[in-house]
């Protein structure tokens, strides 16, 4: 790895952060190329700089026009980046002349790096040139050599071996050899496009062992710079120091996966489109996604389920939240301790489609795995469960996160770690939580003084105290959450009712 570098600060203060220097063209349909290079190292989270060799116009398709950067242009870009950014790894994807081919095997042998990755690019997904014979020869005697892994498709590989035919996985394994006599330290063979193959087969080849690796075919329209994320995330395993095989298998299933997530979405009205490296994109119906970000208001009435007490009434959770959102309630948190993993994100799925139907956010007790499983509105964790910090990385910027908070300084703390508002209590002594300690009113009047963040208070609250605690009139209490004066209940759309009606008249949620 090379060392040189501007840096004033001492070795031992930094952290390395792994990088990949992608050395490709541009796609401007985002598909591929160094679009696709930057996507797969941030999924991978590996940091990615690029030295552009050519620009493409293109979309899903195909490609309509391409311009080469000047040789000592893309020379430049080399230099800036490799003499000051401790670049781990280099892969290549677009090498559009022999002459940008040259300039960086130059450039490399003046900054070394810990591994090289070639993607050999000649041809798009979409049948366009992008790199012509000519550059044969100059890959073959130059490039090839100082590779660590070439990562041909079999049309790549056949090129590279003077138009050999590549039908069969034998023929991939002798592909493989021939490859790796020309120099790189490892070849993978990529047979996705093998015909009557149910499956999709690549070989490694590392000089002593050939590995099989197999996968299920995906089918799907949106293959579009598989290729490009495949190469690039074998770079990004390969920067944080996995060795080659587990890097290479490792990248294969990140593709894989991203291909599956993204098997329906639509972009571009092409036969290739782009699939989504970040599992973001995937469309949900209109009604399914919550509309608003977190409004502080939402917490006027806060219905918390409890599987115990809906288990003794009778009643299923989509039925009791069902029930608590036609009386009233304005967010709902299933708070389902005993409930098995599998039947607890079945439930919130359920409950979710019908929160959504009536635009009331959905956050889950404890649990942050089933939030995101389930795509909750976000969480409500303890001063024991997962910190809100954590739960805030896992969940992103858009989930609500609540945290419970009994002193000024775990408010404070909340806020600090991002959480959007804080449940105060228990303000009166309950049964459903064993063990709690009761803050009082006093206690909550003290923590919502100090609170940056929207107070929801809770703990034995019901009709018969609700207006009490509203009473205290800080301008961050913004409501009240409760449990068993809602579920434990006969009828919990009569017992929501009832508690709108006292929070209405003691008109808060206004201030
Ligand atoms: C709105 C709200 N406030 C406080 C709590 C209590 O959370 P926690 O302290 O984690 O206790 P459990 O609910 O997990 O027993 C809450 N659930 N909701
Ligand atoms: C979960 C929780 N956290 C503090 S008190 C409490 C229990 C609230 O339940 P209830 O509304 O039945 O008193
Ligand atoms: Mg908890």
């Amino acid at each position: 790895m090379q060392e040189k570098g501007g840096s004033t600060l001492s070795d031992d203060s930094r952290t390395k952060t792994p990088h990949v220097l992608t050395v490709a063209g541009s796609d401007s349909g985002a598909g591929a190329g160094i679009q696709a290079d930057l996507k797969a190292c941030a999924a991978r989270g590996v940091y990615c700089s690029t030295v552009i060799t050519a620009l493409t116009a293109q979309n899903t398709i195909g490609v309509q026009g391409a311009s080469n950067v000047p040789e000592d242009f893309v020379a430049q870009q080399l230099k800036s980046v490799l003499s000051d950014m401790q670049v781990d790894v280099v892969k290549t994807g677009m090498l559009p002349s022999v002459g940008i081919v040259k300039t960086l095997c130059r450039t490399l042998r003046e900054y070394p790096v810990h591994a090289l990755v070639v993607d050999p690019v000649m041809v798009s997904t979409s049948g366009d040139v992008l790199a012509g014979p000519s550059i044969l020869s100059t890959f073959r005697e130059e490039l090839l050599p100082m590779a660590d892994i070439i990562t041909p498709n079999l049309k790549e590989a056949s090129a590279l071996l003077n138009g050999m035919q590549l039908e069969t996985v034998d023929d991939m394994r002798s592909a493989a050899r021939l490859l790796h006599n020309m120099g790189p330290k490892n070849v993978l063979v990529k047979g996705g496009d093998l015909p009557d193959s149910l499956d999709a087969v690549d070989i490694l080849y590392n000089g002593h062992n050939f590995y099989e690796l197999r996968s299920p075919r995906i089918r799907t329209r949106n293959t579009h710079g598989t290729g490009c994320s495949l190469a690039s995330s074998i770079a990004a395993e390969v920067a944080k120091g996995y060795p080659m095989l587990s890097a290479v298998k490792v990248a294969k299933r990140f593709v894989e996966t991203a291909l599956d997530y993204s098997k329906e979405i639509v972009i571009g009205n092409g036969p290739q489109g782009p699939f989504d490296h970040l599992l973001r994109l995937k469309s949900h119906s209109q009604d399914c996604h919550r509309q608003q970000p977190f409004d502080p208001s939402d917490l006027f009435l806060y219905a918390v389920t409890d599987s115990r007490m809906n288990k003794r009434w009778g009643r299923s959770i989509v039925d009791a939240v069902k029930a608590a959102i036609d009386g009233g309630a304005t967010i709902i948190q299933l708070r389902e301790k005993d409930a098995e993993t599998k039947d607890f994100l079945e439930s919130a799925k359920a409950c979710l489609r019908i929160c959504r139907l009536h635009g009331v956010p959905l956050l889950i007790n404890d649990r942050v795995d089933v939030a995101i499983a389930c795509d909750a509105d976000g969480v409500h964790v303890g001063q024991s469960d997962m910190p809100a910090c954590v739960a805030r990385t896992l969940l992103g910027p858009e989930k609500i996160i609540g945290v419970s908070c009994k002193t000024p300084e775990q408010a404070e703390q909340a806020w600090v770690d991002g959480a959007d508002y804080i449940g105060c209590g228990g303000v009166y002594p309950t049964n459903t939580k064993e063990n709690n300690i009761t803050v009082g009113l006093n206690g909550l009047k003290t923590v919502c003084m100090a609170s940056k963040l929207p107070v929801v208070a809770i703990g034995g609250i019901g009709v018969s105290n609700a207006r009490a605690v509203m009473e205290i009139r800080t301008p961050n209490l913004k409501g009240v959450a409760v449990v068993s004066a809602l579920f434990d209940r006969e009828c919990v759309q009569t017992e929501t009712r009832k508690l709108h009606e006292v929070l209405l008249g003691s008109n808060i949620g206004s201030t």
